[in-house]
């Protein structure tokens, strides 16, 4: 059910984690009705990153990144399936302290691949390294705009000389241009524009933004935008 009057205003931290403790902790319950997006979601992600990273003087062209951050990582899909073909060290943040738990028992884990597994949500992590790489995916939804600002410029300063943040999240498709309010998981769907004031409000400039593509029609899913961010240079 959607509603698009003061989107973010509706969200609730307890609602949402009462809705993904519900959830099993398994990869197809990340991508709710439709787990087979997955392989075209992570083959997307990787080609969106090796883009960026051509276009980009300075950003590191070739090779793995150093360290990586999975935000919102749920059961660690993005990690095993993409993050860690990228990154030497992929840390997590995420809230739900029983998806979090699949990661710890994780062999990548256990091969040092995954790093600090930080329990809690984004709106209250502060980045305690550098990164090269962060990557949100599917859970910035559950921030409010303000919390979602606070927590880009927290990763913004967190950023190595280099670094890179991306955003790979669904945009509104309503018809009024407004954010939408999911009350099944308390979660907003924002427009291309707010997502944009958000960057622009947190000190980012957006280097290259994407559609996914490939999903299948059939699937009616949202549209899916990649936006890749640097920090602005006057800052
Ligand atoms: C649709 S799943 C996506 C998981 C993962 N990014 C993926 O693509 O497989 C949304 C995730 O956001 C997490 N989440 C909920 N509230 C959050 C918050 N405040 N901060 C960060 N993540 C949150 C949920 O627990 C869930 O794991």
């Amino acid at each position: 059910m959607t509603d698009s009057t003061a989107a973010d205003s509706k969200i609730n931290h307890a609602a949402s984690l009462k809705y993904w403790n519900s959830v099993p902790a398994t990869t197809g319950s990340m991508l709710g009705e439709f787990p087979s997006v997955s392989r075209i979601d992570l083959q997307g992600s990787k080609t969106f990153l090796a883009k960026v990273r051509r276009l980009l003087p300075g950003v590191q062209s070739e090779g793995k990144f150093h360290q990586g951050v999975d935000c919102g990582a749920g059961v660690g899909r993005v990690t095993e399936g993409f993050l860690s073909h990228v990154c030497e060290v992929v840390d997590a943040v995420e809230p739900v302290a029983k998806f979090t738990q699949v990661m710890q028992d994780s062999q990548l884990k256990r091969d040092g691949v995954i790093g600090t597994i930080y329990t809690r949500g984004l709106e209250s992590w502060t980045p305690e390294k550098k990164y090269d790489l962060i990557w949100v995916q599917w859970c910035a939804g559950h921030l409010t705009d303000s919390q979602l600002i606070d927590t880009t410029v927290r990763c913004r300063k967190s950023l190595t000389e280099n670094g890179l943040m991306v955003f790979k999240e669904n945009l509104s498709t309503h018809f009024s241009g407004q954010d939408m309010y999911d009350s099944e998981d308390s979660s907003v769907t924002r427009t291309d524009a707010k997502f944009r004031q958000v960057f622009e409000a947190a000190g980012m400039d957006v280097v290259k933004s994407e559609l996914q593509k490939g999903f299948p029609r059939s699937f009616n899913l949202l549209p899916v935008q990649f936006y890749a961010l640097r920090p602005k240079t006057t800052n």
